[in-house]
């Protein structure tokens, strides 16, 4: 066969993205912007996003960080908390304000200390949602001192998931950013609407990646990266073809002075070379014809939205992403690349 140097695909869409606020808003946009006609926007700010009208203000900072005549759409979430208040999950999501509810355990990651503490006070607003087919996207980690930090995600179906489908059958669900073999096939054998989103990350990685020559901060996000056996079932199911599994990058920026501290955050930066990083993956799976249904199709047809109008074009043509990118003045956020080269380049501009 020869090798495909060229690849045309639908303008994909992020399912699962970071942007922030202030400057790293305007660091962040741009990169995810100018691959991604819709992301769907995590609420978890250092002051989470907790209401519709707090939702339409964020979005508002963020299409002003839009660079003019860029076309990309914030799709908002609504952070789940124990006091939050079905009626406004309802109009903000009538009111086009709200595409989804994003639900973290309480301090199982970034910025989730508000988070639910026991999913049965939030049963009011999951009833609400499953009425109206307002999708729950959730963190699905189980925290606490006797849960080992490997085993957080599988708790996470045996002690939640589970219980919570069999509650609210016709509930949308997307579990996010998989990364154990338990949660492919929890996804692929469930029965109802249930999706899940893969990082490019976690199908590159395995959590030796954190340990290479000494601890690498850079590596460590959550949920952390497990055992290759989870990276390659992680691989077979973003690359199966399967419509349940689709692009969510999870890109989530941090300055590299709070990743490199004695107590370094939970996050990687791959917004700038993930569509790029994808294509690697699928190329190296020798599927790359199946790469616009993960990263344009599955996710859109789940959120019952049309897939986007434009194309992208990727050529294969190595090049060196910068090792950081500026932040404000003074601070820098480093970019994910391993092997320090991308094969695929992105050539045709959004249009
Ligand atoms: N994935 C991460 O490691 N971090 C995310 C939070 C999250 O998605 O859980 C962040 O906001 O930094
Ligand atoms: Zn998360
Ligand atoms: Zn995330």
């Amino acid at each position: 066969m020869t090798p495909v140097n060229e690849i045309n695909l639908t303008r994909p869409d992020d399912w699962h993205v970071h942007l922030r606020d202030s400057d790293m808003l305007r660091m962040a946009l741009p990169w995810t912007a100018r691959t991604f006609a819709r992301a769907i926007v995590m609420p978890n700010l250092d002051s989470p996003v907790r209401t519709a009208s707090q939702a339409a203000a964020y979005r508002d900072r963020i299409r002003r960080a839009t660079p003019p005549g860029w076309t990309f759409a914030p799709l908002m979430t609504c952070f789940l908390t124990d006091e939050t208040d079905p009626a406004d999950v309802a109009q903000g999501f009538a009111e086009g304000v709200f595409t989804a509810v994003k639900m973290y355990p309480a301090r199982s990651t970034t910025n989730s200390a508000a988070g639910v503490t026991d999913v049965g006070r939030v049963y009011p607003v999951l009833e609400r949602m499953q009425a109206l087919g307002i999708p729950l996207l959730v963190h699905g980690e189980v925290v606490g001192s006797e849960v080992d930090v490997f085993d957080r995600e599988k708790a996470f179906i045996d002690s939640v998931l589970t219980r919570l489908r069999s509650d609210f059958p016709a509930l949308r669900i997307v579990f996010e950013h998989i990364t154990t073999a338990e949660a492919v096939d929890y996804v692929q054998d469930a029965e109802g609407p249930i999706g899940a989103t893969i990082t490019v990350h976690h199908l590159m990685i395995n959590r030796n990646a954190m340990f290479a020559g000494g601890i690498r901060p850079h590596m460590y996000c959550l949920p952390v990266a497990k055992r290759e056996r989870h990276r390659l079932a992680l691989r077979a199911a973003a690359t199966s073809g399967n419509p349940r599994f689709f692009l969510g990058t999870d890109s989530a920026p941090h300055l590299v002075r709070d990743k490199e501290s004695a107590c370094g955050c939970a996050g990687i930066s791959t917004a700038p070379v993930a569509l790029e990083l994808y294509a690697q993956v699928f190329e190296e799976e020798a599927v790359l014809n199946r790469l616009e249904a993960f990263a344009s199709l599955n996710g859109a047809r789940f959120y019952g939205l049309p897939p986007n109008s434009g194309t992208v074009t990727l050529a294969q043509s190595p090049w060196h992403p910068p090792e950081t990118l500026p932040v404000g003045d003074k601070d820098q956020v480093r970019v994910f690349c391993p092997d320090g080269v991308v094969r695929w380049r992105l050539l045709a501009p959004p249009d």
